[in-house]
Formats: structure tokens, sequence, C-alpha cells
């Protein structure tokens, strides 16, 4: 904000000039006054023409007043925008966008203590002075509505206000008047609203309107405008001060006011007291004006009320104009747009008049925007320049009195611009500082960015370095994984050569041993077949042929129960993903395990099923060639479960030995040494004729014979016999169509459990639950069980007992006629259980039998002597008990 030019003009700054276009000179008498400093004009400082300095006809001096709401003590009060500079000629209004600064010829705050005394003495009282002495002088309130105007000039009870103190300085008081001697003054009281000039002494012949006047007053007399006076307007006289001030203060009183919502009481006319002294030609004019406002602000409703405001605010306007005209030296000053400027026309153009402005301001920051007006309103007013007054008597050229007002201007404005200059060349250096961190903060900006591109440059290399060593170590790692295995190529290479090398030189001995002729291995025909399969199953897998039925070739003991023959082959045994030979070579340790029989008969059986998928291969491989069967020979006489050289090599013994070796392989592979002695001997069960257990072979497969003492006196009891010959006189004839089916393991399906008891009664609870198992044929029948309880019964020396079979699948439970029992077939009793197989023979003894056991005091117990005495021992010697038909367990 440019600071308001102060429009006096230095002595160096006036011009001479004279402009032809000033009509409106403002010739203001040389007034002494100590607050205004008339300065001299560069010319008439040069005085030859005797010229005086142009002066301000206008002064401008500021009144703050009290902050409006301090009254009201809670309320919090906004701080003032307004700051006053120490020497107190300068207004600074802050606002937000920054601040203005208002030059004045004087500023009171009333806030700060300054009442209405202080401030009549510092900026009224000297220009009341010249009044007396014939000066004319024009006191004008001028501010928004609400900002003190009326209470300046009209004062409170307490501190009387400019009109009064006024008069009291003008009049001599009551006491000064003795003499006769006092001023005589008249003063007139008038109004100006809605346009109209109203003479608010109560006079004769009054015809104006009524309003505001209380009731019984007099009417207001509207007055005409003439020869810029009021025409015919009353007036008080007298030299008495407090007479004059007490009509005064009447006819303040019928002043038309209005409450609004800036004003309780708002001045809705602007009042003049107009004070004449005759005697000297002096004139004060005390202009106290309506206020400026607006009209939606103040609340103003209904169309009277804004025609009212209308004009208030047309008279303030026409002041603006007419200031604003002479501060510019238009040639034409509206004085005519409005009563007000009319009768104040005088004011502006009588060279002895003077004109003090007081701009009254409220500290509320909310009226910022009317205090600011009303500021720029007493710059303008300032700018107001009078030319100055001839020393000499030809002052009446009007001419060069104009020329020198309008230099005078002209300086003010010159005066003007070089503040504005002033203020520029600050605002440049301001801008030039704020350019230059510009430019500073623009240079960081490009560094900051420079360095962000910079690591993210930096960054972006990180990540390709990164992702660089990764590619290398994995291609480090890829190339060591490929050496490797280029490595284990070659490896697998040098071994299939030692392979292929081992190979030929096990072609060239078979060749060699084909004609007869022993070579290196013709110490050991093993060899020959050992490597020759050996190498066939290398050759197999290296092929990757179809495994097939010659996969399971692997089962056959050929191919590792003998030591390998070469280093080399212990690498491929050691491969895990194969059948591992270790577990053939450990055989022996897990035929020391103990298995449940029965479980162990079921296992068997599976294992004779791979038998036959072995031997059919075997057939094969028979019927390809009488060579290979030599050398199958040469094998199972190697075989230390054999019993050595004592195997026949022909004929039907060729056939047995060849079974029992697969048996005896398929027991190796199933692990249980014991089983292999059982069936070994089941076996011999089936082919009686054919079967021959050698002592090496017990040895090895059954723990030595303890026999009990009974048993070991004698010969092996007869009932062993008895059994095997009435086996033998059963199976030829049901054997002699198919004697070869029951050459293997079916014939050993044939035979059947059957577990034999006795009936169970109250009075024996010992020895009834003994159970015999007996092993039968599968269609035998019921008569030939009881030849074979009968022989067992002898055999335990039990002597004859007579018993039935009952049929335990009739509900009845009814004893099976004897003459019945040969076309009972075993397989008709009920199964002993379901899991493991056999059948359960219930037998009664007869009556006759019971009555005389229990005359004798008898109670037998079949069965249960001897079977005690097998439970003694621990061992029963098996040597014998396989020799018989039957195999006898205690459950
Ligand atoms: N300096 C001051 N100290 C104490 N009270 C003040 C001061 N100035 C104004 N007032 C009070 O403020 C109120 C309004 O003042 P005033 O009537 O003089 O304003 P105004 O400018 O004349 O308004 P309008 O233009 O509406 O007549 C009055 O009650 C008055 O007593």
């Amino acid at each position: 904000m440019a600071p308001t030019p102060s429009c006096r003009p230095s002595k160096e700054q006036m011009t001479p000039t004279r402009t032809p276009q000033a009509k409106h000179r403002l010739h203001f008498s040389g007034m002494k006054n100590p607050h205004v400093a008339v300065t001299p004009s560069p010319l008439a400082t040069g005085r030859e023409n005797g010229a005086v300095p142009a002066e301000h006809p206008v002064e401008v001096v500021g009144r703050i007043r009290d902050h409006p709401d301090r009254s009201g003590g809670e309320k919090k009060l906004f701080p003032s925008p307004l700051e006053i500079s120490p020497e107190g000629t300068l207004v600074r209004v802050r606002t937000e966008m920054g601040h203005r600064d208002f030059s004045l010829d004087g500023v009171s705050v009333a806030g700060e203590g300054e009442g209405l005394e202080g401030f009549y003495k510092r900026f009224v009282e000297s220009r009341i002075a010249s009044v007396k002495s014939g000066g004319k002088c024009t006191i004008m309130m001028y501010g928004p509505t609400g900002s003190g105007k009326s209470h300046t000039m009209f004062g409170c009870i307490n501190q009387p206000g400019i009109v009064y103190r006024a008069l009291r300085d003008i009049l001599r008081r009551k006491e000064d008047c003795d003499d006769g001697g006092g001023i005589f003054v008249q003063v007139a009281v008038l109004e100006i609203y809605n346009e109209e000039i109203y003479d608010l002494l109560p006079g004769t012949n009054g015809a104006g309107p009524n309003a505001g006047l209380p009731k019984g007053s007099t009417p207001k007399v509207r007055l005409e405008v003439m020869a810029k006076r009021a025409k015919n307007a009353s007036f008080i006289c007298g030299n008495e001060a407090e007479k004059i001030s007490r009509e005064v203060a009447k006819v303040e009183k019928r002043r038309i006011v209005r409450s609004t919502l800036c004003n309780e009481r708002s001045s809705r006319s602007h009042c003049l007291i107009i004070l004449d002294v005759p005697s000297v030609g002096g004139r004060l004019m005390l202009v106290d004006m309506a206020g400026s406002e607006n009209i939606e602000q103040a609340g103003q409703s209904g169309l009277e009320a804004k025609l009212q405001t209308g004009k208030i605010n047309q008279g303030n306007i026409a002041l603006k104009r007419v200031v604003e005209s002479i501060a510019n030296g238009d040639s034409h000053v509206p004085f005519r747009d409005s009563k007000l400027t009319l009768l104040l026309q005088d004011s502006f153009e009588d060279d002895k008049s003077k004109i003090l402005m007081i701009l009254c301001a409220s500290p509320d920051p909310r009226e910022i925007h009317k205090t600011v007006s009303t500021l720029e309103y007493g710059a303008k007013a300032k700018c107001i320049v009078r030319a100055p007054h001839m020393a000499n008597p030809c002052r009446a050229n009007s001419q060069e009195s104009s020329s020198l007002a309008l230099g005078a201007r002209i300086v003010a404005m010159n005066q003007f611009i070089s503040k504005l200059q002033t203020e520029n060349k600050v605002k440049g250096k301001e801008l030039d500082q704020v350019n230059r961190e510009l430019v500073r903060k623009e240079g960081e900006v490009a560094d900051l960015r420079a360095k962000l591109t910079a690591m993210e440059l930096r960054g972006k290399a990180l990540k390709e370095e990164e992702i660089r060593s990764i590619v290398d170590e994995r291609t480090l790692t890829l190339r060591l994984e490929l050496e490797k295995m280029e490595a284990k190529v070659q490896r697998q290479e040098e071994e299939l050569g030692i392979l292929r090398q081992h190979l030929g030189d096990e072609e060239r001995g078979k060749g060699s041993g084909r004609a007869g002729q022993n070579g290196q291995m013709g110490d050991d025909p093993s060899l020959y077949l050992i490597g020759g399969r050996f190498m066939n199953r290398l050759s197999e897998l290296y092929s990757e042929g179809d495994a097939g039925m010659e996969k399971s070739m692997e089962l056959d003991t050929g191919d590792y129960h003998q030591p390998p023959c070469c280093d080399d082959v212990k690498e491929i045994r050691e491969d895990p993903r194969r059948n591992h030979p270790s577990r053939f070579v450990d055989a022996p340790c897990c035929l020391g395990m103990e298995e449940d029989d029965d479980i162990a008969a079921a296992m068997f059986t599976e294992k004779v099923l791979l038998s036959t998928v072995f031997e059919a291969n075997e057939e094969e491989e028979e019927s390809e060639g009488a060579e290979q069967e030599v050398v199958e020979k040469e094998v199972v006489e190697d075989d230390p479960f054999s019993g050595g050289k004592s195997v026949s090599s022909d004929g039907a013994g060729d056939a047995d030995s060849a079974r029992r070796t697969r048996i005896h392989n398929i027991f190796r592979l199933c692990g249980s040494h014991r089983d292999l002695g059982k069936h070994a001997k089941i076996f011999a069960v089936s082919k009686p004729e054919t079967a021959v257990v050698t002592p090496e072979l017990e040895s090895q497969a059954l723990p030595p014979p303890q026999h009990d003492s009974r048993l070991a006196e004698g010969p092996v009891p007869s009932v062993d016999d008895l059994s095997k010959s009435l086996l033998r006189q059963q199976m030829p004839k049901r054997n002699t169509s198919s004697e070869k089916e029951n050459d293997g393991p079916a014939g050993v399906d044939a035979l059947q459990d059957v577990y034999v008891k006795w009936e169970a009664s109250s009075g024996d609870s010992s020895g009834n639950n003994l159970i015999k198992k007996l092993k039968v044929l599968e269609d035998s029948n019921l008569a030939e069980l009881r030849k074979l309880i009968e022989a067992q019964l002898d055999e335990m020396d039990a002597g004859q007992e007579e018993f039935t079979f009952l049929s335990l699948r009739d509900p009845a439970g009814a004893p099976v006629a004897k003459e019945s029992e040969a076309t009972f077939q075993v397989s008709k009793l009920p199964a002993r259980n379901n899991l493991l197989g056999g059948y359960l023979a219930c037998l009664r003894p007869t009556k006759t039998m019971m009555t005389q056991q229990s005359a004798a005091g008898v109670r037998h117990l079949p069965f249960s002597p001897l079977e005690n005495r097998i439970l003694v021992d621990a061992v029963t010697p098996l040597s014998k008990i396989d020799d018989c038909f039957f195999q006898t367990d205690i459950f």
C-alpha cells in the first residue's frame, strides 16, 4: 500500500506555473496555525514578485474512538488493526494482505485516555481563536455511522463537545461580561434532511415537518439556499456562552435521529451550527454529518428508510466529489450536487476560510473497510492546496494566483510520485532479493533432482549388478553340476567298459566251458552261471528293454545266492533302487525271528505263488536247452541247505530237487529259516516217497532235539506208522490220476487242520478245553478221522475211548451216528477260525464209558497227560514228529 502523500509542498518543490484551467481558487487568509506548517513555494521564496507560498486549506486529523465493545466488559476484544506512529501523524492499517499507511495532520486515540478536552486543545482550539479575529473556520465531522461524530461534536454530560467548548472560547463567560464589552455572536442551527434544509431553531412561522420533534414543540422551518447561505434562517444572538449553549443543546435534540443496527441513536441528518461574529466578520461552521453507511448493514427496511439513507449518502458523496475535484484542480467543482456542498462552498472558496476535517474511526477490526475508506477520503482532502496569497496589492491578479495553486498541486503530485518511486525502489529491492532467493531455491531443487537421479541410477546399477551376480552364481552352480554329471557319465562309461570286458571274458569262458574245456573259470562252474545271468540282467537294464515277467527273475536265487564273481558287481549290488542283495546275504539273521507258525504258513502260501511264476519261467528256460539245467543242478548241489551231493541228479529226483531248491530260495527271500524247515518237511509229507530230510538240513533248520525220556526210550511210536499207512492208503487212491498235481505246493494245501476236543462238561474244567490238531486230507470223512483219533488215543495210552462226533452245525448239537460217519465229510464240520482256517471236531464220550469211569472213581482226561508232557518238554523231538504225517501243537 502506498502511503498517503503529504500534500504539504516543500520549498524546493513549489512550482511557479500557473494554469488557466483552475477556476476554483482556494484563497485562505494567512491564518496562524501552529499545527500546520505552511511551506513556502520555491518561487515564493524568491519573492521578487512578492508572492506568498501556497497553503493547504484543509487539515485532516483523525480521532479513533474507544472500542465500542469495551463497555460490555465481558466481551473479548479483537486486536485493533490500527497503529499510530509515535509522532502521531501516521496511521497504519494492518490487514491480512499487508498494511497501509495514511499520513494525517494528527491522530487522537480516545481509548488511550485522550478525551474530548485533550482532543479539543490539540486540534480545535487554535482554529476557533482565529474566528474572533475575523477568520473563517469550518470543522467537519466525517466518518461512518457510530464512529463518534456526534459524540465528538456535542459530547456528553461529563464531556462537552466541540460546539460548547467553541462557544465558551469565543464568547466570554458571564462574569467576564460585566463590562458589557463581550463579543456579540449570531448562531444559526440548520438541519439537512432528505436534501432539504430545515431551521432547527423554533421560529414563529415554522411550517416544516415535525418528524422527530417532541410533542408540543414548534415545527421545523424549511429554508432555501440563496447566495450560498440559508435564506431567512433564525439565529440566536448574544454574548453569553451559557445561554447560547443551553439553546443549542435544546435545538440539538430536535435533530432527527433513528435507531439502527450500527447506532442506537443514529443521526439521520446533517447538522450545521453557524456562528457569525458580525463585528469582525469571523465565521465558525460546525458540521456534524450523518453517518455514511451501508443500507443492508444498517438494517434499514422500508422505502422511506432506504430513501433516507440514500439522501444521506448523497450528501456525503457530493462532499467527497467536491474535495476530489478541488484536490485534482478540476475546472468544475460540483458544489451544487447537494445542499450540504452548497452551504460549504464558501468554506472551500473563501481565502479566509480554513477547513478542519476530523476523521472519526472505530478500532473495531470488523469496521476496517469503513475505516480505510474514511482515511482515503481524508488523504484526498489533504491534497487540496490553495494558491499563496500575494504579498502585494496586485493579489487581484487571479490568473497568477491560479497558476500558483496549480503549481502547488503539481508539486504535491510530484512528491507523491517521488514517494511512489521510492516505494517502488524498495519493492524492487525486495523483488530482487526474492528473485535471488528463488534462484537459490531453484538451484537447490536442481541439485536435489540431480541427487535423486543419481540415486535412482545408482539403485538401478546396483540392481543390475545384483542380478548379474545372481546369474553368475547360478551359472557357476550349473556348470559345476554339469561337470559332476559329466564325470559321473564318464565313470559309468568306464564301468560299462569294464563290465563289457567282463562280459567278453565271461562269454569266452562260457564258450570254452561248452567245449568241455576247463579254462580260467572252469574250476568253478557256478561262476559261469552267475556271470552269464548277471550280465544278461545287466544288459537288460542298460538296454531298458521290457522287463515283463523277466523282471520276476530277480527272485531267482541263481542271481544272488552265490557270492559275486568280481568287485565291480559289488557297486551295482549296493544300488538302493534295486532289490538289495544284502538282504539275501543277511538272510540268516532274519531266520532267527520268532513268528507265529500259522502266519508264517500263510506267508508261505504267497511265496508259493511267486515260486509258481518263477517256475513257469524256469520251465521255459529248461526248454531252451539242457545245458542250463546242468548248471542249475550244479547250483543246487552247492546250496548249503540242500544237503550237498546227496540229491540225486536224475529222473524224479531232479524234479524234486529243483522244486525243493525253488522253495528253499523262496523261503530265503521270505526270510524265515524256521518256516523253511517246516515246509521242507511238509513238502516231504506231500511227497513221502521222495522226501529226503538230511541230517545236515535238520541241524541247520531246527534246534537240537531234546527228547522226552519216555519217547526217547523206544522207537518211533506206532501211531506215526499207522497214520502214515492210513494216509498212504488214501493218497494213492486219490492221487493216481494226477499224481503230478500233488507234486507242488497244491498237495500241501490239500491237507486240512482238524482241531479235536472233548465236549465240555461242568465237572471238568481242566482237560476238556484241550484241543488236538490233526491233519487230514480235504475230502476225508469222520470215519477216517475217527481212525486217526483212535490211533492218537492209543499212542497216548489212553485206552479205548468210546466217543461220538457231535454235529456242531446242527442247532441241537446232535451226535453223529457211527454208521453215518463214512458219509460225513470233515469239511462239513464247523470252521475253527475264519482267519486261520481248520475245522473243529467235538467228541462226546459214550454213556457206558462215563458210567464205568464214574464207578471206578477215575476221571480220565484224554490227551491231557501226553499234552502236558509235551508242554513241559518245550522242545519236542520235532525230527520224530516231523517224520510223522501229523504235526501237533498245543494251543
Ligand atoms: N470517544 C467516545 N467515547 C465514548 N463514547 C463514544 C465515543 N465515541 C462515540 N461514543 C458513543 O458511541 C455511540 C455512537 O456515537 P455517535 O452517535 O457519536 O456516532 P455517529 O458517528 O454520530 O453516528 P451517526 O452517524 O449514526 O450519528 C454514542 O452512544 C456515543 O456516546
